[in-house]
């Protein structure tokens, strides 16, 4: 089987790295800590080089199976599946912490939480306020509750998810293979590894085959990770976590393994998003708020005039001036109720009229584009 030439990683500040069950599951069942140690210490260097990683980690279900004697018949049914991912989840969080002096959190979530833009935002901010206190978050999909997503998910497509919902810089996924052939190298001694992938497209999504044996992704829901990544301007590598040299040269941004381009840049497929989506209500701002908002600052309260429209946290809102100029779209961090009793407020005094506070913005900068200015991005 012909190995992955070298090339560069694109430059990054925050990554997702996705660490598939195939590298974390001991031959005699159970996790092993083998190869998560190389993985962990990638995470160390480039944490030490002022780096943000995000860790998305599979293995529960079968951490989970070897607690009980008879864990290998255990997982016939969904409801003996939950039970084994539930089991498995603390052993998990366990063997990651075990190579961290930082506090290793652990992050639950289902493709729902980050369908709905409300848990969507909730989520974001959680995890930013992880890496934020210097945390090691650990996600792994909440399979006691996610039935479908155990049945039909897989943690290559979560990472993915997470990777735009952390606005990562790229996603990087560990496997136990060195990167995409062109078609399953166990069965074709000749396929070729594919060093760079421009574009996804059904050939290449082809030459990925059907799913694996061990995890429930295989080389196919990799490359529709990569695909997801891409459409949101992250850039993916798949690499194999079992090689200490391939894993050591990744912390000096050296890739031995397959990388998927980006489409465009990151903020301008996230701006085109906010553009064209529909908004479910206004908020109208004064003339020193709209002079923030061109400055690129965030819209806190004290510059709302007006709410109007019916609209929950994490949905778009309009932002107009008072004379019906429409100025932006943004993501409301509070809704639309809220955001009218603390129009005109300070943003210290949030807590006080709400008894809580998100966020002391009403759209954050980062979840804000100007339908002016930006209108090329
Ligand atoms: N074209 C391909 N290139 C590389 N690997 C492939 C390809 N098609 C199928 N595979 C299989 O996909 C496997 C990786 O998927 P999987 O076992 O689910 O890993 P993980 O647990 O890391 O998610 C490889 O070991 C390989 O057997
Ligand atoms: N959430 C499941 C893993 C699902 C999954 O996608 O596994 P894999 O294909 O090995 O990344 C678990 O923790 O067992």
């Amino acid at each position: 089987m012909s190995t992955f030439a070298s090339q560069p990683l694109p430059a990054w500040k925050r990554a997702v790295l996705k660490v598939g069950s195939s590298l974390l599951a001991a031959d005699g069942g159970g996790l092993s800590p083998r190869f998560a140690l190389g993985l962990a210490q990638f995470v160390l260097t480039s944490r030490q080089a002022g780096r943000e990683v995000v860790i998305v980690s599979s293995g529960a279900v079968a951490a989970g199976r070897a607690l009980l004697a008879n864990g290998k018949d255990a997982a016939a049914t969904i409801a003996a599946k939950q039970a084994l991912a539930a089991l498995g989840q603390a052993q998990l969080i366990a063997l990651w912490q075990r190579f961290f002096e930082a506090p290793v959190a652990q992050v639950l979530l289902t493709h729902d939480d980050l369908r709905n833009r409300r848990r969507y935002l909730n989520a974001r901010s959680a995890l930013l306020e992880l890496l934020r206190l210097g945390a090691v978050p650990v996600v792994n999909e909440n399979d006691t509750v996610a039935v479908d997503e155990l049945k039909l998910g897989d943690n290559d497509n979560l990472a993915a998810a997470v990777a735009s919902l952390v606005d990562a810089d790229v996603l990087l996924i560990a496997t136990d293979i060195g990167g995409l052939y062109s078609a399953h190298p166990q069965h074709h001694p000749d396929a070729v590894p594919l060093t760079y992938i421009r574009t996804i497209t059904p050939d290449v999504l082809a030459m990925a085959g059907a799913a694996g044996a061990l995890g429930t992704g295989g080389m196919r829901t990799k490359v529709e990770a990569a695909d997801k990544a891409a459409m949101a301007g992250i850039a993916t590598a798949l690499f194999c976590g079992r090689d200490a040299a391939t894993v050591a040269a990744l912390a000096q941004g050296v890739l031995h393994g397959s990388l998927f381009a980006a489409q465009g840049n990151r903020l301008s497929s996230r701006k085109q998003w906010l553009r064209h989506a529909p908004v479910s209500g206004t908020l109208t701002v004064d003339a020193g708020a709209q002079a923030a908002l061109l400055r690129g600052a965030s819209l806190l309260p004290g510059g709302v005039r007006r709410v109007a429209g019916d609209f929950r946290r994490g949905d778009v809102v309009l932002v107009c001036n008072e004379a019906g100029d429409a100025l932006a779209h943004g993501l409301a961090q509070y809704n639309a109720q809220d955001s009218a009793r603390i129009t005109g407020q300070h943003s210290r005094d949030i807590e006080r009229v709400l008894g809580f506070r998100y966020d002391e913005a009403m759209i954050h900068r980062d979840d804000l584009v100007l339908l002016q200015q930006d209108a090329t991005a």
